[in-house]
């Protein structure tokens, strides 16, 4: 009984020492009151059994007590790695949005076009290539109508407004500037600041007869605005605008990448730039050419978009 109640307490000495005492003293007691050589004998080693097992149980009460912090310490311990691996997640994703965004602006900056919506455009390239083995375009598929529109804007000759007015008004000048775009673009489009004082807009999912719409607005809303530099000094401004349409042909819409059509806009770009600024032009695959790309000769194209105007099979031309 006593090694019993040793066993189950040894959890906690004191109910030991209440459950076993009570019993064993007293039996102890009345065989030494009883006298005689065998019940001294008796009464002494019991008292020295007692002991060793009042030893026992301290240490099995240490050890116990010892394992059990030592469990509650551990659960402690993986809780706190716990909220670490998600305090660790949530400001890596945070650093993660922030490498994706401009200070200026606060808009997205060129390496989360780079980076991020490509898988976005691949699939939407791949839905319409399947839509044409299906033969199902204009039919089943609601992509089959819709490009996404393809911008570059650039401000005409900024270079003047921080060299008249100063750096900072340079910088007001292209927050409002983005304003300006980001009041013409539904949420899920992009606009994105690719250098300076240049801009992509990619208009998701629009119908391709938008885009020409998109440009002539976004021009007009850049005319018509006044952007306000200081106290004293407000400025009118114009920009330049390159576009073109993701996918840029039409029956073969994964040829090109995304970054390839943005370059397509870049020379279409750099085309209003040359004639004059203040214009809008888009890059267009020249129908009239008649000929069925295959896709080798469109990579082909793309190696040297400098041949492929030369060769006419890029036309650009003046919209807005
Ligand atoms: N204030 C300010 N200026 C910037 C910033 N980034 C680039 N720039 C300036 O933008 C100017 C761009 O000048 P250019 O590339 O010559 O172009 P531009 O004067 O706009 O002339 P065009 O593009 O040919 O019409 C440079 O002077 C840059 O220093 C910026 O964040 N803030």
């Amino acid at each position: 009984m006593f090694a019993g109640s040793m066993g189950a307490y040894a959890i906690n000495q004191r109910v030991f020492y209440v459950f076993s005492a009570p019993i064993i003293l007293p039996v102890l007691f009345y065989s030494f009151i009883l006298g005689g050589t065998i019940n001294t004998a008796m009464s002494l080693m019991g008292v020295v059994f007692i002991m060793m097992m009042v030893g026992v149980v301290r240490r099995m009460n240490m050890t116990i007590i010892d394992a059990y912090t030592l469990s509650i310490e551990n659960k402690i311990l993986a809780e706190k790695t716990r909220n670490l691996n998600e305090k660790l997640k949530f400001s890596n994703a945070n650093l993660k949005s922030l490498s994706y965004k401009d200070t200026l602006t606060n808009i997205s900056n060129r390496r989360f076009l780079t980076e991020m919506p490509t898988p976005e455009i691949e699939r939407f390239g791949y839905s319409l290539q399947r839509s044409i083995g299906d033969h199902q375009r204009n039919t089943n598929n609601k992509d089959a109508n819709l490009v996404y529109g393809v911008f570059i804007i650039d401000i005409d000759l900024f270079k003047q407004v921080n060299d008249t007015w100063g750096h900072k008004c340079g910088d007001l000048m292209i927050i409002q500037f983005v304003n300006v775009i980001q009041s013409l673009i539904r949420k899920e489009d992009v606009l994105c600041r690719w250098g300076g004082e240049e801009f992509v807009v990619i208009l998701k999912r629009t119908d391709p007869d938008y885009i020409h719409l998109f440009a002539k607005k976004l021009m007009n809303s850049i005319r018509a605005t006044p952007f306000i530099l200081s106290d004293s000094v407000t400025i009118n401004k114009t920009c330049s605008v390159g576009y073109t349409t993701f996918p840029f042909f039409d029956n073969l819409p994964s040829a090109l990448s995304l970054d390839q059509t943005i370059e397509l806009a870049d020379q279409a770009l750099y085309h209003a730039k040359e004639h004059g600024r203040n214009k809008a032009v888009s890059a267009e695959y020249n129908i009239a050419q008649g000929e069925i790309i295959n896709l080798d000769d469109s990579i082909a194209m793309m190696k040297d978009i400098t041949q492929a105007l030369a060769n006419k099979k890029i036309l650009h031309t003046e919209r807005c």
